[in-house]
């Protein structure tokens, strides 16, 4: 093989925090294990890790690459393992950062094809924002975005000539083509990818497990109530008023629907039930309208940066007839809740006249919820 891949994971992570970042885990795999992998087939890997840390690398990839002990900088880090190569047997070098493991095979493909014409190349995104000058929290002025590039790894090098940059570069370079370019090579640009992050701050690791597809989190939950007939004229179902000859009993407007909904929002938050946000015993909510509880517990759920995906309701009686008002009642549940009406289903069945909602002695009700966090 003619090229090495230089990995370069001595740092401490500091702006991260917590253990160092190319050892935290990500979608169950270590950080440097997935950027190894990344370039597995791609040439000699090498990985520079911290003096403390030979010992941890050893264990994790005995026999599949070559460990490097690194420096007190990053240049410092890449140059020992420059020094570390044989020139008789690498032409090429690419030198990638441990904390980028979402590079793809298509961005190390597009540097070493650049190799070929050129003498160096690196990934870049040209900037896409707006660019300003501030201080202190204060717009001091603009500057212009043309020509402007967010640097990514791997950067790629005919090796003699980085070898040769590094050893007469004085230091404190931020990444190697700042090297290469002290030294007047030329630096090929290649397409960079967004998903090539390089994991910085703590926020970093939950967006790469959402770009991996496993940060998430889908949660679902039941609710079930029952509400004795009583006299009246009308029910209040899912926040439609049903004429009929009887009423609902309860402490609130007893519509069985919105209260199974709302214990199903609960349940999927583990958020306990109605009773507990709004207890029975407190008067104020003696005849209150049932969309306070559902606008509560639809609240509670974006406060948690849950979306409803979707809701089914099942309302369980012989009279009054649902089918006529369910569209309705889907398109009030959805207004509450703020979710699309194409999200909320509200359908009904007869219990063929067993047991109490037979006998017509009451209504009850069922939901089922899904909630999704991105
Ligand atoms: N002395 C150093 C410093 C950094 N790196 C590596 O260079 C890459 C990019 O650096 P950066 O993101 O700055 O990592 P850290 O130095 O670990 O982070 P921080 O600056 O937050 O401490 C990382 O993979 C890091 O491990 C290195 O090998 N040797
Ligand atoms: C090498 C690099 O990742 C290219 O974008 C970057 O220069 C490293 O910068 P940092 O200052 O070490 O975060």
């Amino acid at each position: 093989m003619d090229t090495a891949i230089i990995i370069v994971a001595a740092g401490r992570g500091t702006r991260a925090g917590g253990e160092p970042k190319q050892w935290r885990m990500l979608a169950g795999q270590s950080v440097l294990a997935r950027t190894v992998a990344a370039f597995r087939g791609a040439g000699r890997i090498i990985v520079v890790l911290h003096p403390d840390e030979i010992v941890r690398g050893i264990a994790e990839f005995a026999g599949q690459v070559t460990l490097v002990a690194g420096g007190e900088t990053r240049a410092q880090s890449v140059r020992n393992a420059l020094e570390s190569i044989d020139q008789n047997e690498i032409s090429f070098v690419l030198i990638h950062d441990g904390a980028r493991p979402m590079v793809s095979p298509a961005v190390i493909g597009r540097v070493r094809d650049a190799l070929k014409k050129s003498t160096a190349a690196a990934p870049a995104l040209a900037v896409t924002d707006a660019l300003w000058t501030g201080v202190g929290a204060k717009v001091t002025g603009l500057q212009r975005r043309d020509g402007l590039y967010r640097a990514q790894t791997p950067q790629g090098f005919h090796f003699p000539a980085i070898l040769a940059a590094h050893r007469a570069h004085p230091g404190g370079a931020a990444d190697d083509v700042e090297v290469a370019l002290a030294a007047g090579l030329d630096v090929a640009i290649v397409e960079g990818e967004e998903e090539n992050i390089k994991l910085t701050w703590p926020g970093d690791f939950a967006r790469a497990e959402r770009m991996l597809g496993t940060g998430m989190d889908i949660r679902t939950g039941n609710g079930y109530d029952v509400h004795a007939f009583t006299d009246g004229d009308h029910v209040m179902l899912c926040g439609i008023r049903v004429p009929h000859s009887r009423g609902l009993l309860g402490h609130s407007d007893a519509d069985v629907g919105m209260h199974a909904l709302t214990d199903a929002i609960y349940g999927a938050l583990a958020e306990g039930d109605i009773g507990r946000h709004f207890p029975p015993s407190d008067p104020q909510w003696k005849g209150a309208a049932s969309q306070i509880f559902l606008a509560h517990a639809a609240g509670l759920a974006r406060e948690k940066d849950y979306r409803i995906s979707n809701a089914d309701v099942t309302l369980v009686c012989e009279r009054p007839k649902i089918g006529p008002h369910a569209i309705e009642m889907a398109n009030e549940l959805a207004r509450i809740t703020g979710v699309e009406p194409d999200r909320i289903s509200v359908k009904a069945t007869t219990s063929e006249r067993l047991g109490f909602t037979g006998r017509e002695e009451g209504i009850a009700a069922l939901a089922t919820v899904t909630l999704v966090k991105p």
